[in-house]
């Protein structure tokens, strides 16, 4: 499991520690770090595996992040790398620059730098001897170079990059596109410009290979979009990670997810194991019926009731005829949870099924047709942190159309605005929901409703490495009887989940179901290497996955 922090958590642990005069020790512990991490990129650049004849640029913001590039590329001269730093702010930090220049670095700035929002700010006069670069010119060194460290803006930047280094990146990204064996890329702690708290990553950002980051990952490194420009991510300890208090999201890895997926033991029953009632197909979509049944079947579901009309159950008990089939109502049938809401969609007689389920005390996972009907019933009230909304972005978009619509919020973001902050906007819909919310996308979050009211904390959970030829039809159906399953059993065995942590008890349960179901779900698509995984194949993978695994 990856504990992700915001910057002010993390700045909040050092505190102390620079209060007692050790801010030069921490970042030098950082910079050998990142220093480390990047002589490894570097000997791979070498035929012979040597660094002495490689070279490195570093980007040099003016603030402490630059400064542990400075410090870093120090380091790197010492093992006989040629090291240039081009400054980007109009003053950089005098330790790191005076260990570089020590050392024999190289020091140039940008022309046309652009401190903060003034493009016509003096550089400061420690620097304004250093010979200048035009934009060309810096652009040459980087494509140049053997590998380029990011050291622009870390966890004090506020907004993306700006003025002439983000010409500089546009231009650099510009140049990859046709030469994509360009130079390694290293960023220091976060890619510059993107918000290390909520991952957003606004244009132009310098894609990152590698990203070296400091006492803990932070909130960006383990969500989209943030996540997918940090690339592999190394976290250096530098003495503040006993002080570090209440991570904001937790990232579960495959070794978690295998490890708290809910077993049989041998005293249990069909009925202990949880049984899930499933509302989902009609005759024009049938598909969504038999996919996310299929789904829960492969995934362990101690017994299915599946309702919905005579043709669709025909076609369900074809394809497995393990799931029990009637046209009853839920109120006529005890389950301990549901799934409703893939594949309906005008249909009165399902659609009314999938009301009373939200209307029901047990916990669903509520789906595609149940979403708009779920976002309809927050004007009645909040949902239950044991109702599980699974939106894609489009989805989410609706649901905060009908809540502007009800005065809940203010603010309906539309897809785009979701698709740059996912983590910022499950919390949110999960919020005034009232509901778990499980936002699909590169990255999975799930955030729980928590209440100020009740002094119940959010959880934040994001699941990743879900293999992009997902994105296939019926994924979502097959993802929604996964989720089923592991709901269904945590109904029934509350603590199930305990050892994920203390969150994962009361209302954090169905957060923690939810991210071991999508978790699943990500491993599934991987389970046999890299390609198409129809919902067929993606459920018989979910067997696989939980079958082959040693605890
Ligand atoms: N505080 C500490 O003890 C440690 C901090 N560390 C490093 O310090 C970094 C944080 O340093 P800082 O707080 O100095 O912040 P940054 O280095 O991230 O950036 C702050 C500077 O950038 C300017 N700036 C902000 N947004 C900008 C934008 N969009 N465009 C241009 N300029 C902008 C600010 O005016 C300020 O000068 C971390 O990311 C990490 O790399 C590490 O050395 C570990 C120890
Ligand atoms: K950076």
């Amino acid at each position: 499991m990856i504990d992700a922090y915001t910057g002010a958590s993390v700045r909040a642990a050092e505190q102390p520690l620079l209060d007692a005069g050790y801010g030069d020790i921490l970042m030098r512990r950082a910079a050998l770090g990142l220093s480390r991490v990047c002589e490894t990129h570097l000997r791979r650049a070498n035929r012979k595996g040597l660094l002495s004849g490689t070279t490195a640029i570093i980007l040099v913001g003016s603030g402490n992040n630059g400064g542990d590039g400075l410090w870093a590329g120090s380091f790197l001269r010492r093992a006989g790398v040629m090291v240039t730093a081009i400054l980007t702010g109009s003053k950089a930090h005098p330790q790191g620059l005076k260990a570089l220049r020590a050392l024999g670095g190289s020091v140039v700035r940008l022309e046309g730098q652009d401190e903060a929002s003034d493009p016509n700010a003096e550089p400061d006069a420690s620097i304004a001897g250093f010979h200048t670069v035009d934009r060309g010119q810096a652009l040459s060194k980087l494509t140049s170079a053997h590998l380029v460290v990011d050291a622009v803006l870390g966890t004090g930047a506020s907004g993306g990059l700006r003025g002439e280094v983000a010409a500089l990146v546009q231009d650099f990204n510009a140049f990859q596109r046709t030469s994509p064996t360009g130079p390694r890329i290293v960023a220091c702690d976060v890619v510059s410009g993107v918000d290390a708290d909520t991952g957003e990553a606004p244009e132009p950002v310098l894609k990152a290979h590698a990203t070296v980051t400091f006492g803990a990952a932070k909130v960006a490194h383990v969500v989209a979009p943030g996540e997918q420009v940090s690339g592999q991510l190394t976290v250096i300890p530098i003495g503040i990670e006993e002080r570090l208090e209440d991570p904001s999201v937790f990232r579960l890895e495959a070794r978690d997810i295998l490890k708290a997926w809910p077993r049989p033991t041998p005293t249990d029953t069909k009925y202990t194991r949880g049984v899930l009632g499933v509302v989902a197909g009609t005759p024009s979509y049938p598909g969504a019926a038999i996919m996310s049944t299929n789904a829960a079947v492969n995934s362990g579901a101690g017994m299915i009731r599946f309702l919905g009309d005579a043709t669709t159950r025909g076609m369900v008990l074809a394809q497995s005829p393990e799931v029990v089939c009637s046209d009853d109502q839920p109120w006529d049938v005890h389950v301990q949870a549901w799934l409703a809401g893939p594949g309906v969609a005008d249909d009165e007689s399902q659609s009314a099924r999938v009301q009373a389920v939200i209307e029901s005390p047990e916990p669903a996972v509520l789906d595609a047709g149940a979403l708009t009907p779920a976002a309809q019933a927050v004007a009645d009230g909040r949902l239950g942190a044991q109702k599980i909304l699974t939106p894609h972005a489009g989805e989410l978009e609706q649901v905060f159309e009908w809540l502007k619509g009800f005065g809940v919020t203010d603010d309906a973001p539309d897809r785009d605005r979701i698709e740059a902050a996912p983590v910022h906007w499950a919390r949110e819909a999960a919020r005034l929901t009232g509901a778990t919310v499980l936002l699909k996308g590169a990255t999975t979050i799930i955030a729980s409703p928590g209440s100020d009211e009740d002094g119940v904390e959010q959880v934040c959970l994001s699941i990743g490495q879900a293999s992009p030829w997902l994105a296939t039809a019926g994924s979502g159906d097959t993802l929604a009887g996964i989720l089923g399953t592991v709901v269904a059993h945590v109904a029934e065995h509350p603590d199930a989940l305990r050892n994920l942590g203390a969150w994962a008890r009361e209302d954090g349960r169905w957060a923690a179901a939810a991210a071991l179901g999508a978790g699943v779900h990500a491993l599934a698509s991987r389970v046999d290497g890299e390609g198409p995984v129809p919902p067929t194949v993606l459920a018989a993978n979910v067997r696989k996955v939980l079958r082959t695994t040693r605890q």
